[in-house]
């Protein structure tokens, strides 16, 4: 693990945002944020409700446009005017909600809204949906009983694996997870994790997975970085000091009765 550290250490930059600020009339939810990603890395977005972890992915997904500040896509200043845009730079999303069809079968939702057709009748490929369905999921290591399994029928864990899974195959080359482990047990965030680390050693996803159990994160992100009241406050490589660390601030801040800056 420290290799693969040292040698993402110097990795380029996936995407890097500088000086991004953003205000929803009188309130702050974003200032100066300077944030990076390096090619292959998880990085862990930690902070508490309000901090501003949702709008910072709402900006660089492309749903809502930043205050200032500009974000550089490998090194290049870019203006992510959309979702489709975002996506055509290779940044996926995988929401809290997952976004799957419960009713439809795995391979349909896999290819939700790309499906495969037959020219030039326009009839679903059923046949190349379920067989690129089945060599994907298994390319990085999910195992289904059944590609034509409905969504409904999976476990949390299985659907989070499959929305994750999706975005892979969109070629997302920057995917941002947003809470990936919520409200799940140990083993399926174990299965979650293990999925993860797979696409990590793959070495060309970089990935930004916004957490709110320090553990979890610690367990699979190579640095960390928190937001409160709209700043990131800590930008730091895992090492095992860093749960207390973490801890101690958040401690520190409830002490201190949350002195939220006024906007
Ligand atoms: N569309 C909006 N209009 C007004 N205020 C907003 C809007 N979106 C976010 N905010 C405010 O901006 C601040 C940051 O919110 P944000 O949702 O980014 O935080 P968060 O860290 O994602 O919180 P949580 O963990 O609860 O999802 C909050 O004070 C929130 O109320």
């Amino acid at each position: 693990m420290q290799e693969q550290q040292t040698a993402r250490g110097d990795a380029p930059d996936a995407i890097r945002v500088e000086g991004i600020a953003k205000s929803f009339g009188p309130v702050k939810a974003l200032r100066n944020i300077n944030l990076r990603v390096r090619q292959g890395e998880i990085l862990g977005l930690v902070g508490d409700n309000g901090a501003g972890k949702s709008t910072l992915i709402k900006i660089i997904t492309g749903y809502i446009q930043p205050d200032a500040g500009t974000i550089y896509i490998n090194g290049e200043p870019t203006r992510i005017r959309s979702v489709v845009q975002a996506r055509s730079f290779g940044i996926e999303t995988v929401y809290q909600d997952l976004a799957l069809v419960n009713e439809l079968s795995v391979y349909h939702n896999m290819f939700l809204r790309r499906e495969l057709v037959h020219r030039p009748l326009g009839l679903l490929n059923n046949g190349a949906m379920r067989r690129l369905a089945r060599e994907h999921l298994s390319n990085i290591g999910i195992k289904l009983p059944s590609v034509d399994t409905p969504i409904a029928m999976l476990s949390g864990g299985q659907r989070q694996a499959i929305a994750i899974a999706r975005a892979v195959y969109s070629n997302a080359r920057i995917l941002l997870l947003d809470e990936p482990l919520a409200a799940m047990g140990a083993r399926e965030g174990a299965q979650i994790l293990n999925l993860l680390r797979t696409l990590r050693a793959r070495g060309d996803i970089s990935i930004i997975m916004i957490a709110h159990n320090y553990a979890q994160v610690l367990e699979i992100c190579d640095r960390v970085n928190l937001l409160q009241h709209g700043e990131i406050t800590f930008d730091r490589e895992v090492e095992p000091s860093l749960l207390e660390e973490l801890n101690n601030i958040v401690m520190n801040e409830y002490r201190l009765g949350s002195a939220r800056p006024q906007a």
